[in-house]
């Protein structure tokens, strides 16, 4: 399941994977997209879920009972962490998301000033997670920087 604020980049990130197809135009989800992707031989089942406020509600129930929970930033955004991190660490909280493996993607690394790693992870509280194994990195879906790595995340994550 891919949540995080909007505009962070959930559904470019599907896009991208997907098809390998990077747009500037995008339209902001509404409610949520299913899509299918095959990479080799795992098959992903992503939940696309809008970010805007009033679709928040929505994360809890499309996050329980997966096998990864990715959650997007847009790392160039730092006035937003604060909103970030408040929803994330209110999603985790729920008791039904126990123990779901969370994937935090720095997206939009393109853009200069951006947040490291390291300021992804004090800004979000990160290190304050407990009971699941967390990754953060650092990635664009405009130039697909790090996208290797995060597939052989979610690689990983599959049974
Ligand atoms: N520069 C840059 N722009 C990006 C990147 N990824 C996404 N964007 C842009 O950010 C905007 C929002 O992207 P979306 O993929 O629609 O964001 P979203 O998280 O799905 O938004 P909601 O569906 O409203 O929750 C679009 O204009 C994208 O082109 C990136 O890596 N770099
Ligand atoms: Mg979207």
């Amino acid at each position: 399941s891919v949540v995080g604020l909007q505009a962070s980049g959930k559904t470019s990130f599907v896009n991208v994977i997907g098809s390998g197809q990077w747009s500037e135009e995008v339209v902001p989800t509404v409610a949520f997209n299913f899509r299918k992707v095959r990479k080799g031989n795992v098959t992903l089942k992503i939940w696309d879920v809008a970010g805007q406020p009033r679709y928040r509600s929505l994360w809890e129930r499309y996050c329980s009972g997966v096998d990864a929970i990715i959650f997007v930033v847009d790392s160039h955004d730092t006035d937003k962490f604060e909103t970030a991190r408040f929803e994330l660490q209110n999603l985790l909280s729920q008791p039904s998301l126990v123990g779901v493996p969370l994937l935090v993607l720095g997206n939009k690394n393109d853009l200069e000033g951006h947040a490291s790693v390291n300021e992804l992870i004090k800004a979000l509280q990160l290190d304050k997670l407990q009971g699941r194994p967390i990754s953060c990195y650092s990635c664009s879906m405009k130039s697909q920087h790090n996208l290797d790595i995060v597939m052989q995340w979610l690689a990983g994550r599959s049974h």
